[in-house]
């Protein structure tokens, strides 16, 4: 199967409204999927069983499955910057052989897991004493992927959160860490500079100023510091001592990094026994994603469900839309995860894509979004495909009334984006309200709703460590299959880097040291504006 049919099928499905396809009575079982305590349901989208077939042949035709097993043997599938790519050697069990350039690399994955754990636990209880006794807060400063996977990791599972207090600190925007330093004591703190480079600028400069803060009232700063990077003589350089310093190597990407020491914070938050159940997780969807035929793997499911919506039928935007306030840094996190993975123009050899890449991805938990941007979605003019996600349970037994409220609001928009409401029982609805016919008509319109509006459904029964570790590898594998198809090297990321180069020279501009000369008329302005308006 290639586009130009999926093309064509598409054009059926324009014409036709997804209820038709639930006429067939199995339709929510054919377009489901369930794998150990997940059910994918996408049987509210506007594939039928044809479409079904012709995704799968897409995907089999791209490689899908020689690809997926490249990477996980450690072959140099990241062919720009010529490395492996084996963030799912992080959350490997053990006694798995993973070899790169012939070397086994899970014993120093698996040193590493345990030093962590040995460290993180010591923190917990207190034997890792700070020059003010136990350490009651932990900072991790970092940004992109060594931020988003522990804050969302954090905030997600806060239920099993019974360690010292995490705080991070990404922007260099000098708020977010004086904010965050406001109200703790140094001599308590732990400092964790998490960068995979260690010359990430906005990591250095918010590391400089909390080291500083430290110096203030801490004698040995350096032991109140540790560092998660591949660039051992850049943390030398800064003075964290080797023992404090947990390393990774190049082979993980920052946005997939959060399994390994780049979790250290959320190890030390939920203690290393949930940490290793996140890992497991993540690690059953791996064995689910190498294992499952095409046609019943969830990653190679929700990739192609993607491609369809966004490659096939043009809708530009992807919402995803978590009913579970704790996952509130989840679509910020697979904002980086797909944007800055498949947010590209060339294909692997250099040639220009032949069709758009990856979607803008947004979204924000409900019911929240219900009252902020859903009015769009159901009755403005793009068709914004929606991923929503519940659990069965929440954790406060307690407030079990909430949680039915919070599942049914998430069921309830699935259907109403499906079924929408029509003209006449819009008219119906307000008959009795006095309006002359013209009135009534134009009220009616008012509340129609045309449905047909595509979302999926990502169910699971609680959100333990387990289940985050498989929702954030399904997502992972999602985002590799979907790179697959559209034949984009999904591990790189140059396209964030004209903007450093930029701001180094435009820093230099701003501090007087260089002439803004060489600028356009715009940039100009504005820095003449800024320097004039500047604090003295
Ligand atoms: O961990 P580092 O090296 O500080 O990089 C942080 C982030 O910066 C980027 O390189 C670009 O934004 C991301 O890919 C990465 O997660």
């Amino acid at each position: 199967m290639d586009w130009n049919g999926l093309a064509d099928l598409g054009e059926k499905a324009r014409s036709r409204h997804i209820l038709e396809l639930f006429e067939k009575d199995d339709r929510d079982q054919v377009f489901s999927r369930t794998f150990d305590g997940l059910l994918f349901d996408f049987s509210k989208t506007n594939i039928d069983e044809t479409t079904l077939s012709a995704l799968v042949a897409l995907a089999r035709d791209a490689q899908v499955e020689p690809r997926r097993d490249a990477m996980f043997r450690g072959d140099l599938i990241n062919i720009t910057e010529d490395r492996a790519v084996l963030h799912t050697a992080l959350r490997a069990p053990e006694g798995t052989v993973i070899k790169v350039g012939g070397q086994d690399v899970m014993p120093e994955v698996l040193a590493t897991r345990a030093r962590m754990a040995t460290f993180a636990q010591a923190v917990r209880d207190g034997a890792f004493s700070a020059q003010g006794g136990k350490i009651t807060d932990v900072i991790n400063i970092g940004i992109g992927g060594s931020d988003l996977g522990p804050v969302m990791g954090v905030l997600a599972l806060a239920p099993y959160h019974d360690g010292p207090r995490v705080h991070f600190v990404s922007n260099v925007d000098g708020a977010h860490i004086a904010d965050t330093l406001r109200g703790l004591n140094p001599e308590t703190t732990l400092v964790i500079v998490a960068s995979k480079t260690f010359t990430t600028s906005e990591t250095m400069t918010n590391a400089a100023t909390a080291r500083d803060w430290m110096a203030a009232k801490v004698a040995d700063v350096g032991a109140q510091f540790v560092a998660l990077s591949t660039a051992e003589e850049n943390t030398a350089a800064f003075g964290i001592a080797p023992e404090q310093v947990f390393g990774f190597e190049d082979w993980v990407g920052g946005r997939y990094s959060m399994w390994g020491p780049i979790g250290l914070s959320m190890m030390i938050a939920i203690g290393p026994e949930d940490f290793t159940a996140f890992l497991r997780g993540g690690a059953a969807m791996d064995a689910h994603f190498r294992e499952a035929a095409l046609a019943d793997n969830l990653p190679v499911l929700l990739a192609l469900v993607g491609l369809w919506h966004h490659q096939v039928m043009g809708y530009a935007t992807r919402a995803v839309l978590p009913y579970e306030q704790r996952l509130l840094r989840l679509p910020a996190y697979l904002q980086q995860l797909e944007m800055e993975s498949n947010g590209k123009r060339v294909a692997m050899d250099g040639s220009d894509l032949d069709r758009v890449s990856g979607p803008v991805i947004w979204g924000e938990p409900g019911t929240n979004g219900q009252h902020a941007f859903y009015q769009l979605i159901h009755q403005g003019m793009e068709i914004v495909p929606c991923e929503f996600m519940v659990g069965a349970q929440g954790h406060e037994p307690d407030l079990a009334h909430h949680h039915t409220l919070l599942v049914a609001n998430c069921l309830a928009q699935s259907e109403a984006l499906m079924r929408g409401r029509s003209l006449d029982q819009a008219r119906a609805m307000i008959s009795d309200m006095g309006f002359d016919d013209a009135e009534l008509e134009r009220q009616a319109r008012h509340r129609f709703f045309p449905g047909n509006r595509p979302s999926t459904t990502l169910a699971y029964d609680r959100l333990t460590p387990r289940r985050l570790g498989q929702i954030v590898a399904l997502y992972e594998h999602r985002v590799f299959v979907e790179g697959v198809i559209l034949g984009i090297n999904s591990f790189d990321q140059w396209g964030v880097e004209l903007g450093k180069e930029l701001a180094a020279g435009l820093g230099q501009i701003l501090s007087g040291e260089e002439a803004a000369d060489g600028k356009d008329g715009s940039t100009r302005m504005l820095v003449a504006y800024m320097m004039g308006n500047a604090a003295r």
